[in-house]
């Protein structure tokens, strides 16, 4: 029993099955930890975070983020024409309601911080993650794997963030409405719809697909590496 039940993992249907999703965080655990546990957002929380860093950080995820509307929906043209659960629409247009919110809340932090959003200049490290992003957009990319960079995404903001605002952490007060923005747990919750979507997706896909979105995670995951990196100062 026990034999079958690991050879099983992702591909078992009943109720307590593990997912494809979990079992790459098993396979790839310090790998994604490099992303969720980085020394910026470590310093956030130990509250020795240097605020030039920070406001580093937060015009370059401006950037960003204006980039992932698009991305958003071309998700969500996938999911409409290739779901078959009507209700993946409902989540995908949740995150983009939040990146509503989010562009607001970028412009009136920015204006607390003294950051001028208009003349921030792209990284090479964010040129090359909304570049990444791009070629997810293309109608080729399938919504198994456009869903699973989707997911990663946001999940590795959500743990960053939320390990910010756990207990004993420092967390300096005039950022916790940013740990809170990705931290809090209807965020939390909206990341583990969009795994169970991931999921669901994948247990159908054929293993060719589920080879693609496991590279893609993994690409994602060394973006969002590399995208803490940039508040480094001296880069
Ligand atoms: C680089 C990066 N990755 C993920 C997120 C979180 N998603 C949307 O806000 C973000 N803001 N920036």
């Amino acid at each position: 029993m026990e034999a079958k039940s690991s050879q099983m993992v992702g591909k078992t249907n009943d109720s307590n099955k593990v997912g494809v999703v979990e079992t790459w965080l098993r396979k790839h655990r310090l790998v994604f930890t490099g992303a969720t546990r980085h020394p910026f957002t470590l310093s956030i929380r130990d509250g020795t975070v240097d605020f030039k860093s920070f406001k580093k950080w937060l015009g370059q995820d401006y950037i960003f983020v204006r980039a992932f509307v698009p991305f958003l929906a071309s998700v969500l043209v996938k999911a409409s024409k290739e779901s078959d659960d009507t209700s993946d629409i409902e989540v995908i247009l949740s995150g983009m309601a939040s990146i509503n919110d989010e562009i607001a809340w970028f412009k009136k932090e920015a204006s607390r911080f003294g950051v001028s959003l208009t003349s921030v200049v792209p990284q090479k490290a964010n040129v090359d993650y909304c570049r990444f992003l791009e070629s997810l957009m293309s109608s080729e990319v399938e919504y198994p794997v456009a869903m699973t960079a989707f997911w990663a995404i946001e999940a590795v903001y959500q743990e960053s963030f939320a390990h910010c605002l756990e207990e004993g952490s420092k967390t300096p007060e005039e950022l916790k409405e940013t740990c809170q923005r990705w931290g809090n747990e209807g965020f939390g919750k909206y990341c583990q719809s969009l795994q169970n979507i991931a999921n669901r997706c994948l247990e159908k896909a054929p293993d060719n697909l589920v080879s693609k979105a496991e590279v893609v995670f993994l690409r994602v995951v060394e973006h969002e590496v590399q995208f803490w990196n940039m508040s480094r100062l001296e880069a």
